[in-house]
């Protein structure tokens, strides 16, 4: 099992490119089962939930052609299959995206339950309530969703879908649904991440009928078909704020360029609070960052508020700032478990319910520590950018589902990081 060796105390210095957003190329890539046209997407990055989506998709019947550009070029138009399997459905959740699309298209489709996952229960209800208001009928069987149109339709309807919470991924699947569907469609209560507006603006292309979208109150009219398009991937949100904590923390100057900073208000706010210099640029970010910077308190919430996504990141920050944080988890049940790894690093963190109270240490000493998901080995690994000495970060497949190539951007701005077996 692949684990990565980093060598702490080194400044980074000069520029990263930033790569197309995991999660939009997830649900884009899964838009291209809604025409039989072909649909290419540029910026696409090279990462391991991007390949388990690509397998997933052609083993439907979907053409999916990878360019040395970046591009993927992708053809549904004779998918045969419409069916996501258990065995990659539970490598990724992001599988549940293919519900949407096949049920509006084809009118039935088979999808595996994502089941648990390590930062909380993630169930799929609202997806669900939602796609069944507008006339599927699903039943979970063997693990399974069974999806079909009720009532001998022959398309899905229009309805008004007010969710329960505010689901990103569930916003996509009804976008997608919807713009196919009988009629239209009103989303209330809708996500308003960055992903989303990315996606709405591929499938307006696509020749879908979408208003108010990067809003909570999104309206479809659906069409009957949909054609094939072209669309540029946004730049990754997440891979940015994770870049902008390893400077920020390790210190130095870096430009991070294609990164978005009006994506990242909630996090450049407590940055810039924690005495780090961020300039937002014609074309990307420079972050500028200089001895220990002061401990920044803050609750995740849903965009345009802090990101679930960017709090253990932050939290690596705030383990060698000066003074005490309180950092609250709103949106997943256990999305702590970088803690004990980061006491392991000699960070002073009590976890009391949702809240992590973290006092700041001058500094962290490196040593084997297990990373437990996506965001977390992130965190771990800025961590082990600063500890003094060596940090061996193991688990590693959860870093490489959601960062294209993340060690060799850090080791081309000076980090002294290595792949181990
Ligand atoms: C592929 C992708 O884009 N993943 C992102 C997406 O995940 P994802 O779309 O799965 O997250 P949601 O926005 O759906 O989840 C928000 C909250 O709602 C709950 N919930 C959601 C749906 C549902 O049917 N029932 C239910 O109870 C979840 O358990 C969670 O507590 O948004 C999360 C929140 O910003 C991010 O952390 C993930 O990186
Ligand atoms: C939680 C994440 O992804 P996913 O929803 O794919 O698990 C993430 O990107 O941090």
């Amino acid at each position: 099992m692949d684990k990565l060796l980093i060598r702490g105390g080194r400044p980074l210095n000069g520029e990263v490119l930033i790569s197309g957003a995991k999660n939009a190329a997830l649900p884009e890539l899964c838009a291209a089962l809604l025409t039989a046209d072909t649909l290419t997407l540029r910026n696409v990055p090279r990462l391991q939930d991007v390949s388990t989506m690509l397998k997933l998709i052609r083993n439907m019947g979907v053409t999916a052609d990878v360019q040395a550009d970046g591009s993927v070029v992708l053809n549904a138009a004779d998918l045969t299959n419409p069916e996501a399997p258990y065995e990659l459905v539970k490598t990724m959740r992001a599988s549940v995206l293919a519900l949407g699309p096949l049920l509006a298209r084809f009118g039935h489709a088979k999808v595996s339950l994502p089941g648990g996952c390590a930062i909380g229960s993630r169930p799929v209800d609202q997806h669900l309530k939602g796609l069944t208001a507008m006339g599927a009928d699903i039943a979970v069987e063997h693990g399974y969703m069974v999806a079909k149109l009720a009532n001998g339709r022959t398309r899905l309807k229009g309805a008004r879908i007010a969710t329960d919470m505010v689901t990103v991924t569930g916003t996509e699947n009804f976008l997608m649904a919807a713009a196919l569907a009988e009629g239209e469609t009103l989303l209330e209560n809708a996500a308003q991440e960055p992903e989303i507006p990315d996606l709405a603006e591929l499938l307006i292309s696509m020749g879908a009928k979408i208003e108010g979208h990067g809003t909570s109150r999104i309206r479809i009219q659906g069409v009957e078909s949909l054609h094939g398009g072209a669309h540029q991937v946004v730049a990754d949100r997440i891979e940015t704020g994770t870049f902008l904590c390893a400077v920020a923390a390790t210190g130095g100057d870096v430009f991070l360029k294609h990164g978005r900073a009006e994506h990242l208000d909630a996090v450049i706010d407590k940055l810039r609070d924690a005495g780090a210099t961020i300039t937002a640029l014609e074309d990307g970010i420079r972050v500028q960052s200089q001895g220990r910077l002061k401990a920044q308190s803050f609750r995740t919430t849903e965009y345009p508020g802090f990101p679930t996504d960017m709090q253990a990141q932050f939290m690596a920050l705030n383990c060698i700032a000066h003074g005490t944080s309180k950092v609250t988890e709103t949106i997943f049940e256990n999305r702590f478990m970088h803690v004990n790894e980061m006491v392991r690093l000699g960070a002073h963190i009590q976890i009391d319910g949702k809240v992590a109270v973290i006092e700041g240490v001058e500094k962290l000493s490196g040593a084997t520590v297990m990373a437990t998901d996506l965001r977390a080995s992130a965190s771990l690994v800025i961590a082990g950018l600063v500890a003094e000495g060596e940090t061996l970060v193991d688990r590693i497949y959860h870093l490489d589902r959601g960062y294209d190539q993340m060690e060799a951007k850090l080791r081309a701005i000076g980090a002294d990081i290595e792949r181990t077996k």
